[in-house]
Order: structure tokens, then C-alpha cells, then sequence
């Protein structure tokens, strides 16, 4: 099986936080602006299952109007809506990309993608805005998954998001992928790292 994911959320609520955790294990930090399709493969129940991630960073040109975020819309089989229990306004950005998604699947005659809402940040529970049951109420509304996650304190916390994720994408038939038709967006790890021992010099 083979997915495609798009990791979406404002800025700075931790999209590359959880992507790198899934990839590596690792929270690193700083992550830079690279706009990056992971591929990511793991075995579950005896079949190999690869991920595709497309994260990039947020910027008003990511706003839901645009055509790249309608081609990430078409490309992608499923959803991470990231926000930060401590920023409101990340939370209430949330609903408009779940009505874009749907109304742009719907148009295509796609199937209702599954979508997971991921409260980040969960360690600064200090500093929380937004309460879980809003968060829960939200997926419960939209018919989506929820979890409250740290990328910053629990790796399997992360893993339980993209494998949840996974579960309801199973049964679906996902696996001849076309190119993006653009270039020089797929990036290895090995990018990331780099960019942040570039800057801490
Ligand atoms: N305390 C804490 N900080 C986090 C967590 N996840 C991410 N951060 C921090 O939040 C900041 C933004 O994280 P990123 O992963 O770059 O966020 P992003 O959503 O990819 O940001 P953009 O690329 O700007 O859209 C960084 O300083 C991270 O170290 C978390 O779970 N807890």
C-alpha cells in the first residue's frame, strides 16, 4: 500500500516537528522552510506500507484560495490538520481547511479522504489556550480522528497519529501514484540536518 499525506496547519504549530519525529525518531528543534515530500515505509500486518509526506512551511501563500494548496488537495488520499494548544487562532484555522478539503474531494468525486486533527504542544499544557474537549468536539463535528500530541516530548504519541491514520486508509485502494509534475521538491532527511548545522554556525 502506498499513501499519499499532506501535513497542513499555520505557522509554527509544529508540521515539521512531527514529520521529522515519525521519520527519525528525533526532535530537533529547528526545522527551517523547506518545502518537502518525505517517503517514508514500515510493515504492518506482514504488508509494506510507504508514506508519502508532503510538509511545507506556512505562509499567506498557503492559504486555501491558492492552487498549490488545491494540487496538495488532488494529490493527497488523506489529511494531519496540525494546531498549537497554544495559539487560538491556529485552532480556528482548522475548520476552513477541513471545508476546503471536503468541498474540493467532493467536486473531484473522490472519496471523503480520512482526516486526523492533532492538537500540538501538549508539554506546554502551561500555556494552553484551547482545551482538549474543543479539540475532540471538532473531530467529532467534522467527522475526523483526534489526538493531543508533544513532537517535542513523545515519539510514539506521534507514531500513534500516522498509524491511526493508516488504519482508516487500509482498505482503500491507494497505490499507483503519478509525479507531482513539478521539480526540486523532494528532499532527503539528510537536508533538514544539514540546514540546521548550517545555521547554528
Ligand atoms: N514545546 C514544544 N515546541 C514545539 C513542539 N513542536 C514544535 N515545537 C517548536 O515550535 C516551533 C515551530 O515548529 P515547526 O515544526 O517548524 O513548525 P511548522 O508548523 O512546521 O512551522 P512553519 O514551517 O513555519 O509553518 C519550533 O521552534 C519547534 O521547536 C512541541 O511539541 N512542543
Amino acid at each position: 500500500m502506498e499513501a499519499n499525506i499532506v501535513v497542513l496547519g499555520t505557522e509554527s504549530v509544529g508540521k515539521s516537528a512531527l514529520t521529522v519525529r515519525l521519520l527519525t525518531r528525533r526532535f530537533i528543534g529547528e526545522y527551517g522552510d523547506i518545502e518537502s515530500i518525505y517517503s517514508h515505509s514500515f510493515i504492518a500486518d506482514g504488508r509494506e506500507i510507504t508514506l508519502n509526506i508532503w510538509d511545507s512551511p506556512y505562509s499567506e501563500d498557503s492559504s486555501v484560495e491558492t492552487s498549490l494548496f488545491q494540487k496538495k488537495v488532488r494529490w493527497a488520499d488523506s489529511f494531519i490538520l496540525v494546531y498549537s494548544i497554544c495559539d487560538r487562532a491556529s485552532f480556528n484555522s482548522i475548520s476552513r481547511f477541513i471545508q476546503t478539503i471536503k468541498s474540493t474531494k467532493d467536486y473531484l468525486g473522490a472519496d471523503k479522504p480520512p482526516i486526523v486533527i492533532v492538537g500540538n504542544k501538549r508539554d506546554l499544557h502551561h500555556r494552553r489556550t484551547v482545551l482538549s474537549e474543543e479539540g475532540r468536539l471538532l473531530a467529532l463535528n467534522t467527522d475526523c480522528h483526534f489526538y493531543e500530541v508533544s513532537a517535542a516530548e513523545n515519539y510514539h504519541s506521534v507514531l500513534m497519529v500516522f498509524h491511526g491514520l493508516v488504519d482508516r486508509m487500509k482498505d482503500a485502494k491507494l497505490t499507483t501514484k503519478r509525479p507531482l509534475g513539478f521539480k526540486g521538491i523532494v528532499k532527503s532527511m539528510s537536508a533538514v540536518f544539514a540546514r540546521r548545522r548550517t545555521d547554528s554556525f
